[in-house]
């Protein structure tokens, strides 16, 4: 160190090198203001911003005029990495842009479920059975739903399971069997649509629509319940990036329906020890990136009864609006996710620890 700064040539050289540092940074600047002005003049023409023809007109240029010492391939990699940049910074801008970005709409969105607001300074709990299997097993779920204040009765009616010789779900007749049901306990119902064509249908009897991970990019769907009057729960897909989640819920709110719930419910992952991976950081980034509101479905990221109290934790903690989980009068039984659901006594338990945490309100005086 004290040997380089006595040498009055590395001084030179490097104050050289420092100008040109700044002279590059400047071009650099400027060329990223024209690959942007580029990318609006793309966007109103309607064409991919990416060119791989004009970025191999471009580098074939350069290593024809490459005048060393760097080799070919290092020019190529270079002006690449200025490309795949310039690219991103398109591409941010049109990110920009979403209709379901905090960038568009600083303020978080509050949903109404009826008269139920979820979403910005409250915590929700969804909860209910996995399947609906009875009028009786429904009935038995939501007087412990009341008896805890919850209003936000789930179940499924139509049920997309990965065998076809699996319980496929009651269809219509599951659906007015929660809506009997919620009725006779004044609760809200969720429940999953997977056909476009049942979308009117399903109005009649849910008071939100949900549309579950295996369906996040089904885009006829997304764009049924974009034209739907019900609030929207969108479940991530199981192998769907973030950005690939926001860009399913922006099929929705850019087809005229602003109320829409996003939830995390874990992703495909090698770990064998809980049925998917929940992705917490998706929490945080969602809640940074988005207004809407976002959930985490404790029950089908973990796949285990055993660890749902701290994840709900860890899921609230980390910025979530709410939590939604499986509860079933004996999941033993259950026709569908048996080892996942917890029964009705454990349901109680678990929710008198969650409002330890402070978070989540406290239960109607009538519980005890
Ligand atoms: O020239 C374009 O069409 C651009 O979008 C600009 C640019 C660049 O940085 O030069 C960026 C991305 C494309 O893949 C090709 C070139």
């Amino acid at each position: 160190m004290s040997q380089e700064q006595k040498s009055p040539d590395l001084e030179r050289l490097r104050s050289r090198v420092d100008e040109i540092n700044q002279q590059l940074l400047e071009l650099l600047s400027q060329r990223a203001e024209l690959a942007k002005a580029i990318g609006e003049v793309k966007k109103a023409q309607g064409v991919n911003r990416f060119d791989p023809v004009r970025e191999r007109d471009m580098l074939d240029q350069l290593v024809a005029d490459n005048p060393g010492p760097f080799d070919n391939d290092t020019i190529r990699h270079l002006f690449k990495q200025i490309f795949k940049a310039s690219l991103d910074l398109q591409q941010k801008d049109h990110k920009k842009a979403l209709l379901v970005s905090r960038k568009r709409h600083p303020e978080d969105t509050v949903v109404h479920v009826g008269e139920i607001p979820v979403g910005h300074d409250t915590k929700t709990i969804v909860a209910g059975p996995c399947s609906v299997e009875s009028e009786d097993q429904v009935r038995q779920v939501a007087q412990a739903l009341r008896k805890q204040g919850i209003s936000l009765l789930r179940g499924g009616a139509f049920k997309p399971r990965t065998s076809p010789y699996d319980f496929q779900g009651m269809g219509i007749e599951g659906l007015q069997i929660l809506r009997r049901v919620a009725d006779e306990f004044d609760l809200k119902v969720i429940s999953e649509i997977v056909n476009p064509a049942d979308m009117e249908m399903a109005e009649q009897y849910v008071d939100v629509i949900q549309i579950g991970a295996r369906n996040m990019q089904n885009f006829e769907l997304l764009k049924a319940a974009g034209a739907a009057s019900r609030p929207v729960f969108l479940k991530r897909g199981m192998s769907a990036t973030v950005e690939e989640f926001l860009f399913a819920a922006e099929y929705i709110v850019s087809r005229g329906n602003s109320q829409v719930m996003l939830c995390e419910r874990g992703i495909r992952t090698y770990e064998k020890w809980t049925r998917n991976t929940l992705d917490i950081s998706a929490v945080p980034i969602l809640k940074q990136e988005s207004h809407l509101p976002v959930f985490v479905d404790i029950t089908h990221s973990t796949g285990r009864r055993d660890i749902q109290l701290p994840v709900a934790r860890a899921a609230l903690a980390a910025g979530a609006d709410g939590i939604m989980l499986e509860v079933h009068p004996d999941p033993s039984v259950a026709l569908s996710d048996a080892n996942q659901q917890i029964d009705i006594p454990r349901f109680h338990t678990f929710m008198e620890e969650i409002r330890q945490t402070g978070l989540v309100a406290p239960a109607p005086v009538t519980v005890g």
